[in-house]
């Protein structure tokens, strides 16, 4: 069954059913163009979704879930020790600080390279190697339906990005602590990790059972997101955003760490994102005299760049727009 729940962004103004859409991948086998109408949809109105009936394994899922919790659990010099001295920057066990340039969060996190060829600390390999695999082919099925959806020609063309052998795509872990009693927990937002859209392709994102992950609305609500252990939720990243000329947006969000005074909050992130050679542009199916490209080629090592020169919350793509008479 696919349930697309009403669209709050577009019924903003008078707000009464809220939810992110949910797309049941099950229906490949029975309407497969409603799905990818449903998928096109909710990437142009929401730039994220809930996937259900993903197919990715339980097992693959529950065992980094298992070693992401056994990893946090250590005492703090252990983690850094886990991950290696010679993991450079951004890579590796961090704690409240996050990119370089002052942003801090209620959070610890792993963050490592999710490429192919690229090591992990011992501990993790093989639950890394097989969730990254699984959810980077899901990563990529999404991506040729939303292709298929926009009537590209060559159906592949985002996907073979991230499936390049030198993708530079992304796996983070967030552990958020859980509050020590229920005085924190009634005072006030405690950020745990503060707003900002994601920059590479497509973010899967899967939560443990507490909540924390918000949406921004156009109109600048947040929008608390439902946590469901059995699913992945599905952002549009930036270079998206670009790759379709704008048709698809990337989704502000945050996520917050006040949800529970019993259990801490764990996600597990995997950041589909292009080769550094690569040059993000939009697909020449999404530019007409009509849709000008809004923005300039870049290469995705120049946005990176970009990126980490901001702090967490800059728009960044807007260093990228063009003038509208250029
Ligand atoms: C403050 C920062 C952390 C970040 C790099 C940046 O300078 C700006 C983008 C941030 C972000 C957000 C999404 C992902 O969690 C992340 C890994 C990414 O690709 O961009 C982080 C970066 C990071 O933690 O290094
Ligand atoms: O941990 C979460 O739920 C969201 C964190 C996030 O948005 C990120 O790491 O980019
Ligand atoms: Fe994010």
């Amino acid at each position: 069954m696919v349930v697309a729940s009403t669209n709050p962004l577009k019924r903003s103004k008078k707000t009464k059913a809220v939810g992110v859409p949910t797309i049941d991948l099950s229906l490949i086998h029975k309407d497969r163009s409603t799905l990818i109408d449903l998928i096109v949809e909710a990437c142009e109105d929401f730039g994220i979704f809930k996937v259900i009936n993903h197919g990715v394994s339980s097992d693959v899922i529950s065992s980094l879930e298992r070693q992401g919790l056994d990893f946090f659990a250590k005492p703090t010099p252990e983690k850094h020790r886990a991950v290696g001295p010679t993991v450079p920057k951004p890579f590796g066990y961090g704690f409240r600080n996050i990119g370089s340039n002052g942003d801090v969060g209620d959070l610890e996190y792993l963050l490592l390279h999710a490429n192919i060829s690229s090591t992990h600390p011992p501990l993790f390999s093989d639950a890394v190697n097989d969730y990254v695999e699984a959810v980077s082919d899901l990563s990529c099925s999404l991506l040729d339906l939303m292709a298929e959806g926009l009537w590209v020609q060559d159906k592949s063309i985002f996907s073979r990005l991230i499936r390049d052998s030198q993708s530079d795509s992304l796996l983070r872990l967030n552990h958020y602590p859980a509050l020590k009693n229920w005085d924190s927990f009634i005072n006030g937002e405690r950020i745990g990790f503060g707003e900002h859209s994601d920059p590479q392709i497509l973010t899967i994102l899967r939560s443990n059972d507490i909540a924390g992950l918000q949406i921004c609305t156009p109109d600048g609500l947040w929008l608390p997101v439902q946590p469901d252990p059995n699913a992945f939720y599905v952002m549009v990243g930036d270079a998206l955003q670009v790759l379709t000329n704008g048709r698809f947006g990337s989704v502000k969000h945050r996520a917050m760490a006040n949800s529970s005074i019993s259990k801490a909050r764990m996600s597990m992130i995997y950041f589909g994102a292009p080769p550094l050679n690569a040059t993000i542009s939009p697909i020449k199916e999404m530019v007409s005299p009509l849709n000008p490209s809004l923005y300039k080629p870049f290469t995705w090592g120049e946005y990176k760049r970009a990126m980490h020169a901001s702090r967490l919350s800059d728009c960044r793509l807007n260093q990228f727009k063009r003038r509208n008479d250029q």
